[in-house]
């Protein structure tokens, strides 16, 4: 179970995530909606560990970061890497492996399986950096099948996808909740989280709504988040409840 405890996120003192508490459902996949700028990548950052909240607490019980497999948003990925396909699906075996240990071939099984649910396996030996941005996706997905985490973090993970990958990749989102996987998602697709994410995490750097997505997703939440996020100014004051606590 992972939650929330009164958590603030900021960048050079200015809240993206201003005091947000609650917890995500286990063994469900959240969406996590909002306009731009509302602190959803913020928020999975600090989820993950990359980012350190200024104040509040992400908390684990049961497990901890190693459980975690974390896809972010393709723009922050380096695409250039003198990888092939299956070794990139293959680095997601490395706390068997460790970090340039040899892949046995039991794992070797594991990822050419993954790479074949994802319909990638005649690119397996082709450079990562020859991919299209959908078949990237697939082979980042395959990476995190292999894996095997139990919380899955996804930053947009059907930006620049065509229809026919993002539906593909749904299925993988399903496949995770039905087998137990906490999945949650930054999404800005209505119809993809009202489809496949039973639970909505609407945020516009403050917690909206957040349970059911039919309870969350309704006219008057979508208009309070939008009209928080038009009132936002990058420049406003330092929250006086964190301006103590918060980074220089
Ligand atoms: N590295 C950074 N340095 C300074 N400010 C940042 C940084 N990253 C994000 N921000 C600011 O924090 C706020 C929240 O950004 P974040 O990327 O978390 O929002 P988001 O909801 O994911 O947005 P989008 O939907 O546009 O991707 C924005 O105002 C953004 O400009």
């Amino acid at each position: 179970m992972i939650s929330l405890h009164n958590l603030t996120v900021s960048y050079q003192r200015h809240p993206a995530v201003h005091h947000v508490s609650g917890r995500f459902a286990p063994g469900q996949a959240t969406a996590i909606f909002g306009p731009n700028g509302a602190g959803k990548s913020t928020l999975l950052k600090t989820i993950m560990g990359a980012i350190r909240p200024d104040s509040g607490e992400v908390r684990f019980d049961g497990f901890g970061r190693k459980d975690i497999a974390y896809l972010p948003q393709q723009s922050e990925i380096d695409r250039s890497l003198p990888v092939s396909v299956i070794d990139l699906v293959s680095s997601g075996h490395w706390r068997q492996s460790g970090l340039f240990g040899r892949v046995g071939r039991k794992l070797d099984e594991v990822s050419w399986n993954a790479l074949v649910s994802v319909g990638l396996e005649d690119f397996a030996l082709h450079p990562v950096a020859a991919l299209s941005s959908g078949q990237f996706q697939r082979v980042l997905f395959a990476r995190i099948l292999v894996q095997d985490a139990r919380l899955i973090l996804l930053d947009e993970p059907f930006n620049a996808v065509d229809a026919r990958t993002t539906f593909d990749l749904l299925a993988l989102v399903r496949r995770w909740q039905e087998e137990g996987r906490t999945v949650i998602a930054v999404l800005h697709d209505y119809e993809q989280v009202r489809a496949f994410f039973p639970q909505t995490l609407l945020m516009a750097r403050e917690v909206v709504a957040w349970g059911a997505t039919d309870t969350v997703l309704t006219d008057s939440n979508l208009k309070r988040a939008s009209e928080t996020a038009a009132h936002w100014q990058a420049n406003a004051p330092v929250c006086a409840v964190d301006g103590q606590g918060a980074r220089p």
